[in-house]
């Protein structure tokens, strides 16, 4: 089975607080590691030092460790959501999910068809500044319904989802894990789905 993601000895400081000191894991494609803590234990942190958006005091990162042309563009193999929906407001909900897509460097996707996907069909030309959070979430979420990529790096993706929205979310998960991908995601809510490789990793003020 091969390994997606291999982190040694990370540390990381904020603010003169240690967040967390001495991180080791590594992925195997399949698996969900599910990284749990307090309001500000460093869950955020974790993920965006892993991408490179926060420097850390220590450690090292590999991506795609036993494939060497994945490895060396690891950024377009790797899809990382952070924790706001990060939609234009004055833009339609159509056009957010076009742009998205075009951002993704994808010209050919079904908008209308990745709507109907989340559920939001009927709301495609309002401005996605007066759709509700729970469907400003839907519309960035529909860039996991066409990544290519094989690790996913998602920041809080359940926030403002109602149930069934997450039932959603999460049977899309189990459709990218059984195609040989890895999720890293945060959340303060258990999974309501249990995937055969589930890793949890607890931040507990600075200590794992
Ligand atoms: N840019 C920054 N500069 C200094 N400190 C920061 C910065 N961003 C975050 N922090 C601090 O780092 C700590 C960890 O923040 P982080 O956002 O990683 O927590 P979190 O576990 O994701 O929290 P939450 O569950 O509330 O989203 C917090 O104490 C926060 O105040």
């Amino acid at each position: 089975m091969s390994t997606l993601l291999d982190v040694k000895q990370l540390a990381s400081q904020r603010a003169g607080r240690t967040l967390f000191a001495d991180l080791s894991f590594s992925l195997q494609a399949g698996a969900v590691l599910h990284i749990e803590g307090e309001n500000g234990a460093g869950k955020s942190t974790l993920l965006r030092s892993l991408v490179g958006l926060v420097e850390l005091q220590a450690g090292t990162i590999q991506f795609f460790p036993s494939e060497h042309g994945l490895a060396q563009e690891w950024r377009q193999h790797t899809l990382f959501m952070g924790h706001k929906s990060a939609v234009k407001a004055e833009l339609t909900a159509l056009e957010n999910v076009a742009l998205q897509a075009q951002l993704s460097g994808l010209t050919q996707v079904d908008a209308w068809q990745l709507l109907e996907t989340v559920g939001l069909l009927g709301l495609e030309d309002l401005p996605a500044g007066q759709l509700s959070a729970g469907q400003q979430r839907r519309i960035a979420l529909t860039r996991l319904w066409y990544s290519q990529a094989p690790l996913w790096i998602l920041d809080e993706p359940f926030t403002a989802l109602d149930t069934r929205g997450i039932d959603l979310l999460q049977q899309r998960f189990a459709q990218h894990i059984e195609a040989g991908g890895a999720i890293i995601l945060t959340s303060h809510q258990a999974l309501t789905w249990q995937p055969e490789q589930l890793q949890r990793l607890r931040i507990q003020g600075g200590e794992l």
